[in-house]
């Protein structure tokens, strides 16, 4: 083994991931980018993409998820951590991250597609670089990298659950390290949070709190009940909401969890 040097990054150099990946799937068959949309539930808040892995896509996953080492959380909850029960697998996998950008739908749909979000129908000039650059500052935080190569994978069985928290931003570097002595790694953070999920259940919905204003001081959760292949990103970090995975009742409920990535 080479002798550790101080100076140098700790993480392997042109391999891309961490070893012991778990082999994916290939990512097929999907829906055509054309045929998927950006679906606001709330308006720069929360979006839907519905169909985003077809249900044949889905069924492979869940079952090959369930050939990982799962673990049940918590095993020792921090003190700031929500109360969450669930079994979850964790990875740093950075190809994967790609391929869940790139291969499917959601590269287009987040960074060549968001003008559908703007409702105001007399913006004109909505395709200039300059107009892109600009929504996507105001939507995304930045133009969109790719994906947050932390993978996290989550089962919840009947009576576990998520409990109500905020999702955090963190800062990475993007990719993780370089794949080619070429590629620049930028310094990153996460923004959005993408939940794709893989089955329904009965209960498992996830529900956002929007917060009591002058105008409405006791406004409605949002509640999203768990469709197979529905992804959702929602916005985290600062401007996140309060948020929970309710208590599975009955059926799995396997979710696919990674967050959008911009520069810092
Ligand atoms: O599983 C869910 O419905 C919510 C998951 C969640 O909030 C999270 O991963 O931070
Ligand atoms: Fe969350």
């Amino acid at each position: 083994m080479p002798p550790k040097s101080k100076k140098q990054d700790a993480k392997p150099q042109p391999t891309q991931n961490q070893p012991n990946c778990p082999n994916w799937p290939p990512l097929r068959p999907l829906l055509p980018p054309a045929d998927l949309s950006l679906e606001p539930l709330l308006r720069d808040q929360i979006y839907l993409i519905r169909n985003f892995l077809p249900s044949t896509l889905c069924k492979t996953y869940a079952s090959f998820l369930a050939s990982l080492p799962l673990t049940t959380t918590p095993g020792k909850p921090k003190k700031d951590e929500a109360l969450r029960v669930n079994d979850r697998f964790q990875i740093d996998d950075a190809r994967f991250a790609e391929m869940l950008w790139s291969q499917t739908s959601l590269k287009e749909l987040v960074t060549e597609r968001s003008e559908e979000l703007d409702y105001d129908e007399d913006v004109d000039g909505h395709g200039s670089p300059a107009e892109i650059a600009e929504r996507a500052q105001r939507l995304w935080g930045g133009e969109p990298l790719g994906l947050n190569a932390n993978i996290r994978i989550y089962r919840y069985t009947k009576g576990q659950f998520f409990g109500q928290h905020y999702d955090d931003s963190n800062n990475i570097t993007f990719p993780p390290y370089p794949s080619t002595a070429l590629s620049r790694a930028t310094p990153a953070r996460t923004t959005w949070t993408l939940l794709i999920y893989l089955t329904t259940s009965t209960g498992g919905e996830t529900v956002f709190y929007p917060e009591a204003t002058r105008a409405n001081r006791n406004p409605e959760p949002i509640v999203v009940a768990p469709e197979v292949g529905m992804a959702l990103l929602h916005r985290h970090g600062d401007a996140c909401m309060l948020h929970e995975g309710m208590e599975v009742t009955g059926g799995e409920k396997w979710v696919l969890r990674s967050d959008l990535v911009v520069p810092r």
